[in-house]
């Protein structure tokens, strides 16, 4: 018996260990983010965990990109001023929100999505990057500098890029704040009412990580004493719940957990995960690099005989595939 699971879904020691009485040996979520998982006690019954990386980077990246232009235009209020007919004719200062242009980009969590974003905002519009991370983003950094040479070569205003000592840095100087890190004890309430006070009275956060990366009853009360602060959230701490207040403020652009909601996403997550558990019953390796799954979302060939991302893999002591 083997298992193919959503992230609304916690699984842990009973679970791993009823799984295991069954012969079970494999289970995969269909999600990169594992937080609803503890591996601890996967490992304990030997049971093999599979998630699916690189297959939602862009589209998550592009729904937070999408997120970060609505709450600075103000799509979402304005939309429901043109349908409820109160549109009288142009006026200089209707729904006048925030340029993005020269302004500055900050990531928290500068993996494969937050560097997917970073790259979009800062080629697509201009923007100067500020990101924190535990570990340095070279290939961002690498590419934010290209991308600046190109800018000046041009005769435009080139983009310049930091990585921040302290996430603090991030919420004061940046002008939008996305957050992209995993969901754990490090990361919990990593915004909280203190880190809100931080950021700039007309700064923009997005969250298309986990809810609980913010403390959202604190981010309720801050909406509501700075009008001009606005957040534009896919994840919240107690799905599918909002805390009360969120659903009636003008500043908050809310939408399902969606992020990786793009057909091309969704089959290919469908497929890594499936392909996670069939691998492990048919007793494959596992793949040598997860984040380079492609050869197992071609429809024309066969997939390779590996399991594509199983995140005890070490743990276990399960072999790699050489390709
Ligand atoms: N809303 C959605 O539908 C959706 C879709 C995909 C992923 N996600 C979430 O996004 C997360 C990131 O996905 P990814 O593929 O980019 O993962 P990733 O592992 O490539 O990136 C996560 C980054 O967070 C960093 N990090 C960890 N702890 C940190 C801390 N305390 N402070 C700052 N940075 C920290 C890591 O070093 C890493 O670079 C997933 O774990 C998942 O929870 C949500
Ligand atoms: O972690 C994930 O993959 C998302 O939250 C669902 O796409």
């Amino acid at each position: 018996m083997e298992f193919l699971l959503q992230l609304t879904e916690d699984w842990g020691e009973e679970l791993f260990s009823a799984l295991s009485k069954a012969g079970g040996k494999a289970f995969s979520n269909m999600a990169v983010g594992y937080n609803n998982v503890d591996v601890d006690a996967a490992n304990k019954y030997g049971v093999a965990v599979g998630n699916t990386p690189g297959v939602l980077t862009e589209t998550t990246a592009e729904l937070a990109a999408s997120l970060t232009l609505a709450a600075a235009r103000r799509i979402v209020e304005a939309d429901e001023f043109m349908r409820a007919g109160l549109y009288d004719g142009w006026l200089p200062h209707l729904f006048v929100g925030n340029l993005l242009k020269g302004q500055t980009v900050g990531v928290i969590g500068a993996g494969r999505i937050g560097s997917a974003y970073a790259r979009m905002m800062v080629e697509g519009f201009k923007m100067n990057l500020i990101y924190y991370d535990l570990y340095q983003s070279t290939r961002l950094e690498k590419f934010v500098t290209a991308y600046a040479a190109f800018l000046k070569a041009n005769g435009e205003t080139p983009v310049t890029w930091k990585r921040a000592a302290t996430m603090d840095e991030v919420l004061q100087e940046a002008d939008i704040i996305s957050l992209h890190p995993v969901l754990d004890k490090t990361t919990y309430h990593l915004v909280n009412k203190e880190r809100l006070a931080k950021m700039k009275k007309e700064a923009i956060l997005i969250n298309c990580s986990r809810g609980p990366v913010i403390d959202e009853a604190a981010l309720v009360e801050h909406l509501k004493h700075n009008p001009m602060f606005r957040v534009g959230l896919d994840v919240f701490e107690e799905e599918p719940y909002m805390k009360p207040g969120l659903a009636e403020l003008k500043n908050a652009i809310v939408v399902p957990h969606i992020a990786s909601a793009s057909k091309w996403t969704r089959e290919g997550m469908a497929t890594l995960a499936a392909l996670n558990v069939l691998g492990k019953v048919k007793g494959y390796p596992v793949w040598f690099d997860a984040n380079k799954v492609e050869p197992f979302l071609n429809e024309n060939a066969r997939p390779p005989a590996a399991c594509p991302s199983i995140v005890n893999a070490k743990a276990l002591g399960l072999p790699t595939s050489k390709l």
